[in-house]
């Protein structure tokens, strides 16, 4: 089956606590310099040989240098997740560090990580997050709150 949308972006909304959370992780990134200082799910392309699931799993290690395990999607529109751009598409998971406590660090692709209280949802929403994010922040919230 061909894709719909040529490029597959996975994103993480890495949670503070797996049964209670109470805050999630927003990055703000580095690069290209058109995206940069806007705020984003850490994550990035899936590549050829791996599942979602494994790139997401990749992407927090390379990115935040946390370990994650992945609880659910945040289902977007599409097969493919939440649509980027024309040829871009991303899925989303919430996700925690595997082994306790998540202390994210901050590398080259990013100038700043931070965790947004969720019972606080206008101050998540008020950073200026990349424009194809704000809806699926807005799902995200909603989903975690059910
Ligand atoms: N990671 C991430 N990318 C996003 C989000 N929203 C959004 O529009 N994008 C776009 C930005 C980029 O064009 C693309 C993901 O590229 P990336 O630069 O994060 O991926 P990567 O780490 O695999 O990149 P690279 O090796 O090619 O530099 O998706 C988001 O919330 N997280």
């Amino acid at each position: 089956m061909t894709a719909a949308y040529r490029t597959q972006v996975v994103g993480a909304a890495l949670l503070d606590d797996a049964r209670r959370p109470t805050a999630f992780l927003a990055a703000q990134r580095t690069y290209p310099e058109e995206l940069r200082g806007l705020w984003e799910f850490p994550g990035g392309k899936q590549e050829p040989h791996e599942s979602c699931e494994q790139a997401l799993v990749r992407e927090c290690a390379e990115e935040l240098g946390v370990d994650v395990e992945l609880l659910t999607e945040v289902p977007g529109p599409h097969a493919q997740g939440w649509p980027l751009k024309d040829t871009a598409a991303m899925r989303v998971w919430t996700a925690v560090a595997s082994c306790g406590e998540p202390l994210p660090v901050v590398g080259e692709d990013h100038l700043a990580v931070r965790w947004l209280p969720l019972d606080d949802p206008a101050a998540a929403l008020a950073l200026p997050w990349i424009p194809a994010d704000l809806p699926i922040v807005h799902a995200l919230l909603d989903h975690l709150a059910r």
